[in-house]
C-alpha cells in the first residue's frame, strides 16, 4: 500500500498493490493493519456505495457534524472521478483550501478524507460507481451541505453539473459557519 499525503496533509491518497497474473489481479481494498502502520487508525462501521448515471454529476459538499462527524475511505469501482475534500476545521492554518485527486476503477486509488472535512466528487464517466468506508452511521439529523460552487473550486465542468435538490440549495461557505474545530486550536 502506498501512502501519499496531498497538500492538505490530513488527506491521504492510498494506492492498493494489484497482483496480477493471467486471470487478471488481485487486491485488498481495505486492511485495517496495513492503514493503521500507515497512520490511519479509523475504525470503520459503515459502507456506502452510489452509483450516477450521467457524466458531470456532482454530490457534495457534504460532512455530518459532531458527534456524528465520518472519516471517509473512498474509491471509484466503475468509471472516474475527481474526488474533493475541503479542509473547514476552525482553526486550522489550511482552512477553506481545497485538494481534489482522480480516482478511478482502473487505477484503484483511495482518498483518506478525515473529519473536519468537506468532501464531494463528481463524475467523469456515465454509470459511474463510488463505494466508500465511513467511521460513523448515518446521521440525518447531523447531515450538511455546502455550496459546491462556493470555494472557487475547479471541477472541471464542461456544463452545467446533475445536482440532487438539497446540493442545489446548499448554503454557499461563506454564509456558513463550520461545526469542527482543529485539535488543540485555541
Ligand atoms: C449518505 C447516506 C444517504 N442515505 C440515504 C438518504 C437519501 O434518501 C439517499 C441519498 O442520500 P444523499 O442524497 O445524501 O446521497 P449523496 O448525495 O450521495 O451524499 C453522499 O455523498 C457525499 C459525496 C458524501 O461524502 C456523503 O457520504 C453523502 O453525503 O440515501 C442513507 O440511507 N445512508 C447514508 O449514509
Amino acid at each position: 500500500m502506498n501512502f501519499q499525503p496531498t497538500r492538505l496533509p490530513e488527506v491521504i491518497l492510498l494506492t492498493p498493490r494489484r497482483f496480477g497474473d493471467a486471470r487478471g489481479w488481485f487486491t485488498e481494498t481495505w486492511n485495517k493493519r496495513t492503514l493503521a502502520q500507515g497512520g490511519i487508525g479509523a475504525d470503520f462501521v459503515q459502507d456506502n456505495h452510489s452509483m450516477s448515471a450521467e457524466v458531470g454529476t456532482l454530490r457534495g459538499l457534504h460532512y455530518q457534524a459532531p458527534p456524528h462527524a465520518q472519516d471517509k475511505l473512498v474509491r471509484c469501482t466503475r468509471g472516474a472521478i475527481w474526488d474533493v475534500a475541503v479542509d473547514v476545521r476552525r482553526g486550522s492554518p489550511r482552512y477553506g483550501q481545497w485538494v481534489g485527486v482522480d480516482l478511478t476503477a482502473e487505477g484503484g486509488a483511495q482518498l483518506f478524507v478525515p473529519k473536519g472535512f468537506l468532501h464531494g466528487f463528481v463524475t467523469r464517466t456515465p454509470d459511474c460507481e463510488v463505494q466508500y468506508k465511513c467511521t460513523d452511521y448515518y446521521a440525518p439529523d447531523a447531515d450538511g451541505s455546502v455550496a459546491w460552487d462556493s470555494l472557487g473550486i475547479d471541477w472541471g465542468l464542461k456544463a452545467a453539473p446533475v445536482l440532487s435538490d438539497k446540493d442545489r440549495a446548499a448554503p454557499a461557505f461563506g454564509d456558513w459557519t463550520s461545526p469542527f474545530v482543529m485539535e488543540g486550536a485555541a
